[in-house]
C-alpha cells in the first residue's frame, strides 16, 4: 500500500472553526439504522468556506464562474511548498529569491494559524503585487494555510481580485504544519456543486521528483 500520502486537510467536525457568524459545521445521522431498518444516512450542513476549500470566482464576483465550471487540471499536479513563516504579509519582493521555473501551483506555508481549534484573529496575507508576479511565472494555483488570502477583516478582497485578474485560482485552509517545504504532487478536487461559490476539498500531497 502507498504510504507516501500526506493529508493537508483540516478535520471537519462539530466545533471546526468558521468565519465569525458563518454556518457552523454539522454532521448528523438523519435516519438511523434502527429507524430505516437497514442503513445510517448522514446529513451535512456547513459553509463552503470552512476548513480546506477552494474558492470559485462567484464567491467574490456576482458574474464569476461557479465551482463546477473550473478546470479540474488546476487541482492535480506538481506543487511547490514554500516557507514564508515569520512574515506578516507576503509581497512579490519576498518571493524573488525562489526559483519558480516550471512552477504552476504554489503553496505558502505561513504557520500563522497556530491554534486550529479557534478562528484566527490575524494571519499572514497576500499583497496585491504577488498576483502579477506569480502570473509572470505562469502560476495557476495558489494555496495558503490560513482561512483567506486577504487580511481577515478585508471587505475589498484585493488579493482575491488581483489573483482572479491574473487567472490564478485559490485554495485555502490547508494544514501545512507537518510539511517540509519542497516539491510534491498535489491533489485537491472540489465537489461538483453546480452553482457553488467554492467547495470543500480533501487536499493531499504525494512525494514528487521534479
Ligand atoms: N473571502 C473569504 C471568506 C469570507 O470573506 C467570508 C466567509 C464566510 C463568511 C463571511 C466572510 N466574509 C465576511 O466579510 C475567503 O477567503 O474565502
Ligand atoms: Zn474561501
Ligand atoms: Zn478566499
Amino acid at each position: 500500500m502507498d504510504v507516501s500520502i500526506i493529508d493537508i486537510s483540516r478535520r471537519l467536525e462539530q466545533g471546526t472553526p468558521t468565519w465569525p457568524g458563518d454556518t457552523p459545521f454539522s454532521y448528523s445521522v438523519s435516519w438511523s439504522k434502527e429507524e430505516s431498518g437497514s442503513v445510517n444516512v448522514g446529513k451535512l450542513e456547513m459553509s463552503i468556506h470552512t476548513g480546506t476549500h477552494v474558492d470559485a470566482p462567484f464567491h467574490f464576483m456576482n458574474n464569476g464562474e461557479r465551482i463546477y465550471d473550473l478546470d479540474l487540471e488546476l487541482y492535480v499536479g506538481p506543487a511547490l511548498v514554500v516557507d514564508v513563516t515569520n512574515l506578516s504579509s507576503i509581497a512579490a519582493k519576498d518571493l524573488e529569491q525562489i526559483d519558480l521555473t516550471n512552477v504552476s501551483r504554489i503553496l505558502f506555508k505561513t504557520n500563522s494559524w497556530t491554534d486550529y481549534t479557534k478562528f484566527p484573529e490575524e494571519v499572514t496575507y497576500i499583497e496585491a503585487d504577488v498576483a502579477p508576479f506569480l502570473a509572470k511565472h505562469n502560476i495557476k494555483l495558489i494555496g495558503v494555510d490560513v482561512p483567506s488570502v486577504d487580511p481577515l477583516d478585508s471587505k475589498e478582497l484585493q488579493a482575491h481580485h488581483a489573483l482572479h485578474t491574473h487567472h490564478i485560482h485559490i485554495l485555502e485552509g490547508l494544514d501545512l504544519q507537518n510539511v517540509t517545504p519542497g516539491w510534491y504532487e498535489l491533489m485537491a478536487f472540489p465537489l461538483p456543486i453546480v452553482e457553488g461559490d467554492g467547495s470543500p476539498v480533501r487536499a493531499v500531497l504525494r512525494s514528487h521528483n521534479k
